[in-house]
């Protein structure tokens, strides 16, 4: 077992992980910095804070009561006491600039919350489990979107009153699909990423997946759109205020130019100060709006991400099953799995028929097969994360003696990353861009051990000691982008040995390497595997690759185990005419091609 974990590791607290699932130390401050280093976005975030900061402090500020009136003083001009003038019921201009802003600012932040509130978790819900749910959701917002916000708003206010406040709540209402769009689409395109299938399969609740790797992404975005829709909303509610539908009880920037357009043609200066006020505001969160967007587009520049290639996430545990019919190996013991996957019309497609593999403790299986022979479907089983729709609809698939089909989520979640865990290809795509290498192995470490910090940071780098990546130290503190495919690699495989696991599935994990790196992999697990006595199920299309490593070999095709046994017998002599076909598209032995010449020499040849 473990010489860098403790030996008494709970073995259900030690779903570590995958590199790939961590998450935490994010560049905070990274994007504020950005936007403060940009003119415009320095500039848009003073102009707002000091608007916020007079309108919350205008009891304070203003030079007297916003309602407090001297017809005497009607339209009159700028002066020491009034800097913006009176207005037409002879009211200060600045007092009434002041408290109105607290209404305008005010009824724009609860049509936002509204809308916030609504919206985000609506659009994470329907994005991260789509189904009915993303369906409805779906449906509900396209109908409101369809609905004039204008027209609807001002039939709110024949029949809910001429209350602002309300009409704010309204526009919350109508606001809140853009929040759920936006949501919805980032987080249904993030949740097919590779490195949030392998947070799901070391053992990561759905909740801190979201809270780790999904809001990270989410919530650049929503920043944005909360600076557009808090503009269109102050706007919006100005416009109605300005045509009168407002209460007009509580002085507003909109009524306050209502009131001064009116009047427009004796003293055009109050015109003035609401237009300017809701011209500085809305200005100010347009340009906010699009440094932000600029910051955080130069943030992800950065930290380069890359990319899936869906469906191929899977660990896949294979092994032939050659010890006797009914008889079942200790560590994995797969019978008869069959895998099924609903139609349209309500039938099921079965895609895995009757496989039986073993995997005993201490002995390297591989899975061979060809694209879509079914290796994936077996390996995902296992895993219990099978993709919606499909589901185990036969068969036993036993760990260690306790058998996972049907068994509850929270139990299987449980099994993986602590006594199973899983290698993947693509290590690129594993690793969250927004992490560092330590944070990605320390904070599932935290999570499943509860252990401290510092801790985690000593055990992250004694697991990247252990799969030989020189200068832990340094690397811990590196983003994804800024190491080698290999030495991804080999953090993903740190990752799966933190749960100190006794069975290993290992999906294709040297096919997105160079060939020197390839051989570097799968030397190392093969060393981990004498070391620690892991039973390894290794995916594989690579002959060469089972013919070095492997004691057994699965074949599988169409869906079937078509012939097993240990490796010299099905690659010196195989029985199987497909196993025969396989080995037959090895072209080892086959004569090399003539080399080229010219069309001339050719036909002097011939
Ligand atoms: N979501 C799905 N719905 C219906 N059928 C599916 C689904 N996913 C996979 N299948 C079927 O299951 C079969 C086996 O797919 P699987 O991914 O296990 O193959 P594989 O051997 O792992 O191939 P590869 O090496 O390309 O990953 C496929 O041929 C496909 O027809």
């Amino acid at each position: 077992m473990s010489e860098n974990l403790p030996a008494d590791t709970p073995t259900a607290a030690r779903a570590l992980v995958p590199a790939a699932f961590g998450t935490s130390t994010a560049r905070r401050g990274g994007v504020v910095r950005r936007l403060l280093r940009n003119p415009l976005g320095a500039l848009s975030a003073a102009v707002l804070l000091l608007i916020v900061v007079a309108v919350v402090l205008a009891p304070l500020l203003a030079p007297q009561d916003p309602g407090a009136s001297s017809l005497r003083d009607a339209f009159a001009g700028p002066s020491g006491a009034h800097p913006m003038g009176m207005d037409s019921a002879g009211r200060d201009i600045l007092s009434r600039i002041l408290h109105g802003g607290r209404n305008t600012l005010g009824g724009a932040l609860i049509a936002l919350g509204i809308a916030l509130a609504l919206g985000v978790p609506s659009g994470l819900y329907a994005g991260y489990y789509g189904g009915r749910f993303d369906s409805a959701a779906t449906w509900a917002v396209n109908l409101v979107m369809s609905l004039p916000a204008m027209v609807v708003l001002l039939a709110s206010r024949a029949i809910l009153g001429p209350n602002v406040w309300v009409l704010m709540i309204v526009l919350g209402v109508l606001a809140a699909p853009s929040f759920f769009r936006l949501v919805r689409g980032i987080v249904a395109g993030v949740r097919k990423e590779l490195y949030v299938d392998a947070a799901k399969v070391s053992g990561l609740s759905d909740t801190r997946i979201v809270a780790r790797h999904i809001l990270i992404v989410v919530r650049g975005p929503v920043i944005i759109q909360v600076a557009l829709v808090a503009g269109i909303a102050i706007g919006l509610q100005a416009g109605l205020e300005f045509l009168g539908v407002g209460s007009g009880s509580a002085p507003t920037w909109g009524a306050m130019l209502n009131e001064a357009f009116q009047n427009i043609q004796r003293a055009p200066l109050p015109m003035l100060w609401p237009g300017l006020a809701l011209g500085l505001t809305n200005g100010a969160l347009v340009l906010l709006a699009g440094a932000l967007r600029d910051g955080l587009e130069d943030r992800t520049g950065h930290a380069a991400k890359p990319h899936r290639a869906r469906d191929r996430a899977a660990a896949v545990p294979s092994a032939a099953a050659d010890s006797p019919a009914g008889q079942r190996a200790g560590l994995l013991s797969v019978r008869g799995l069959t895998v099924a996957y609903a139609q349209p019309d309500g039938s099921d497609k079965e895609v895995v028929h009757g496989v039986d593999i073993d995997v005993r403790a201490g002995e390297i299986v591989g899975l061979v097969g060809e694209s879509g022979s079914g290796k994936t479907q077996t390996a995902f089983s296992v895993l219990g994360i099978l993709p919606e729709g499909g589901r185990v609809s036969g068969g036993s698939i036993t760990i260690k003696g306790q058998e996972v089909v049907g068994l509850p989520e929270r139990a299987h979640r449980a099994l993986r990353g602590g006594t199973v865990a899983y290698v993947p290809q693509e290590p690129m795509s594993n690793l969250d861009p927004s992490f560092t290498i330590g944070s990605q192995l320390m904070e599932p470490m935290r999570h499943a051990l509860g252990i401290s910090r510092k801790e985690a940071a000593r055990r992250a780098v004694d697991l990247l000691r252990l799969v030989e990546i020189p200068d832990p130290e340094r690397v811990v503190g590196l983003y994804p982008h800024e190491i080698s495919g290999g030495m991804a690699q080999r953090v993903l495989i740190a990752g799966a040995m933190s749960g100190d696991p006794e069975l290993l599935i290992a999906d294709e994990p040297t096919t997105a390497l160079d060939v020197r790196v390839q051989a570097e992999i799968l030397e190392l697990l093969r060393r981990l595997q004498k070391d620690r006595g892991l039973g390894v199920l290794l995916v594989t299309h690579n002959l060469g690759v089972v013919a070095d490593l492997c004691d057994r070999v699965a074949v599988m095709n169409s869906g079937r185990i078509v012939e097993t046994g240990t490796t010299e017998q099905v690659l010196h002599a195989p029985q199987d005419p497909y196993t025969r076909t396989l080995l037959d598209a090895v072209l080892d032995e086959a004569p090399a091609r003539a080399p080229w010449e010219p069309r001339e020499a050719r036909s002097t040849t011939a």
